[in-house]
């Protein structure tokens, strides 16, 4: 795991982050506030075509800031093609973001709305050689946003996070195979999609950004699990990991863009 130095903190949180990544007050930074009615739709948009192979899932570990399930990217057996990119983009991995309270959470907005949880499905174009590689080039990664909206109990969230009793704290990591990311889509994949970057350190402005309009179900009782899960390591003081979401970033002229009506 990458040093840090960075967190969700009053010290070393989003509004610090600019010190050691200049790139934080750059003209293409996510997350955004998606306004719904000033997204033009554009028909030349495609379908988003997702083909997962759950044998590619491998591990699932707390890297201190969020959780994420990993999958084997040496082949092009779970990929990302058509929507608003061109080429063969690789699944490398899925995390999420959250709030301490059901109020707040998910780093992309929708007319100022915010919900408890996003989950990030973060590929990578496979004109490069690596993900590494592919995150310093403008059209290098591709992420799907899916927000989480409070409901019924989501079976499909489950398994995800019957594992997180095993990865509390940071540095964690457990097996965790045949896991089919596809399950945990909405049944839409209508979308919205505009040029931005990581939401977290180094904030690279590679990212083509993908964010579903329909969201997925979370229970209570969910999301506290999530929120049972420590940025700490053991031995260190508990620091529960919630509020782990960067806050809406200024669009500097960028146009968003949706595929549907
Ligand atoms: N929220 S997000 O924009 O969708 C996002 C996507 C990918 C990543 C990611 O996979 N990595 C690799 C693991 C990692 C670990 C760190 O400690 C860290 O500070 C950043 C990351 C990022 C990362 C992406 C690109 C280059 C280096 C690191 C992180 C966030
Ligand atoms: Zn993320």
């Amino acid at each position: 795991i990458m040093s840090h130095g960075w967190g969700y903190g009053p010290s070393d949180g989003p509004v610090n982050w600019c010190k050691d990544f200049p790139i934080a007050n750059g003209h293409r930074q996510s997350p955004i506030n998606i306004i719904s009615g000033q997204a033009s739709y554009d028909s030349a948009l495609k379908p988003l075509k997702l083909n997962y192979d759950p044998s590619n899932s491998t591990d699932i570990l707390n890297n201190g800031h969020s959780f994420q399930v990993g999958f084997v990217d040496d082949t092009d057996s779970s990929t990302l093609t058509g929507g608003p990119i061109t080429g063969t983009y690789r699944l490398k991995q899925f995390h999420f973001h959250w709030g301490a309270s059901d109020y707040r959470g998910s780093e992309h907005t929708v007319n100022g709305i915010k919900f408890p949880c996003e989950l990030h499905l973060v590929h990578w174009n496979t004109k490069y050689l690596s993900f590494g590689e592919a995150a310093s080039h403008p059209d290098g990664l591709a992420v799907v946003g899916v927000f989480l909206k409070l409901g019924a109990a989501n079976p499909r969230l489950q398994k995800v996070l019957d594992a997180l009793e095993a990865i509390k704290s940071k540095g964690k990591q457990t097996t965790f195979t045949n896991f089919d990311a596809k399950t945990l889509l909405p049944d839409s994949l209508d979308y919205w999609t505009y040029n931005g970057s990581l939401t977290t350190p180094p904030l690279l402005e590679s990212v083509t950004w993908i964010v579903l309009k329909e969201s997925i179900s979370v229970s209570l009782t969910q999301m506290g699990k999530f929120r049972s899960l420590k940025f700490s390591g053991d031995g260190e003081a508990h620091c529960c990991m919630q509020d782990n979401y960067r806050p809406t970033q200024p669009l500097k002229g960028r146009k968003v863009r949706r595929s549907f009506k």
